[in-house]
């Protein structure tokens, strides 16, 4: 087992009041593996996330990548957050710095730049189609190539287990679905696991080996969907054309209609 939750729950508490976002969530992903967290708005997708990340200190509950812990807190915990990579919404590129600069950013403050881990990540940038833009600000570049930067940004740690918060939803149906592709292929080409945040059910299932679906908030986990093997096999754009993408969607938008509407 390569990440383990167990019995997470998660309450913000306020000034005013207390807000039960994540109740109980117990579930495991294998080396590899690419999962998406499915629910609607406000169930506790992003705090999940950001608990995994080593971000929010869970009210109860444990998160261990490969047997060490994130949560709770102990000495091997920082050890184990730096295996994490964040892919958020926005790219959070910084406007004054190139994409040279902003690809070799988290290098850097982990302190593992060297000769050859940038060699490695102005390879990736070229490989993923923006070698030549080394030197230009993202002011320069478009929504879809920022987004292809700040993936090799997370990338260029390399790190075992990468985090995506939505990465594709501020972005135009062409470009996310390039994007797609391309995310998609890169992890499976680098062996990486992952977990996708997202409340676009054709995204997930294009993407996932698994779907987590959550109920509406507080957050609990309700199903597991595993997708077929002839669509999981397929990268995004061949999976979202197979005949078994449809009856798939139907059924799991029925199960989140059914959620919403019993909330
Ligand atoms: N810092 C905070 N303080 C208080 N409540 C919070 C805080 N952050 C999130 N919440 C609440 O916790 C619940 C879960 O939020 P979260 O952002 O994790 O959900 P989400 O499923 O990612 O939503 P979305 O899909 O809209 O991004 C929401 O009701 C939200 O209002």
């Amino acid at each position: 087992m390569f990440l383990a939750i167990d019995r997470l729950s998660h309450t913000y508490l306020t000034k005013t009041n207390a807000v039960t976002a994540l109740d109980d969530v117990s579930l495991s992903v294998e080396k590899g593996e690419f999962v998406s967290f499915l629910g609607p708005s406000g169930c506790g997708k992003t705090t999940l996330l950001s608990i995994i990340a080593g971000l929010i200190e869970p009210t109860e509950g444990a998160v261990h990548i490969e047997g060490q812990p994130i949560w709770p807190s102990g000495m091997a915990a920082p050890t184990a957050r730096r295996a994490v990579g964040y892919m958020l919404q926005q790219d959070y590129l910084f406007p004054w710095k190139t994409i040279e600069e902003n690809i070799l950013l988290g290098l850097k403050m982990t302190r593992t730049l060297t000769a050859q881990t940038k060699e490695r990540a102005l390879a990736l940038l070229a490989e993923i189609g923006l070698g030549g833009v080394e030197s230009y600000y993202p002011s320069q570049l478009s929504g879809g190539m920022r987004q292809r930067a700040a993936l090799v940004r997370t990338l260029a740690t390399d790190p075992k287990l990468l985090l995506l918060d939505e990465p594709f939803s501020a972005l135009d149906q062409q470009t996310k679905l390039k994007l797609e592709e391309l995310v998609w292929k890169t992890l499976k080409q680098y062996e990486k696991t992952a977990v996708l945040v997202t409340h676009d059910i054709e995204e997930a299932i294009a993407m996932s080996d698994r779907i987590f679906l959550f109920s509406p908030r507080p957050g609990r986990l309700v199903r597991t969907f595993v997708i077929p093997d002839e669509l999981r096999g397929r990268p995004p754009l061949a999976a979202r054309q197979h005949p078994a993408f449809s009856p798939l969607f139907q059924s799991i938008w029925k199960e989140m209609e059914a959620l919403e509407s019993s909330s």
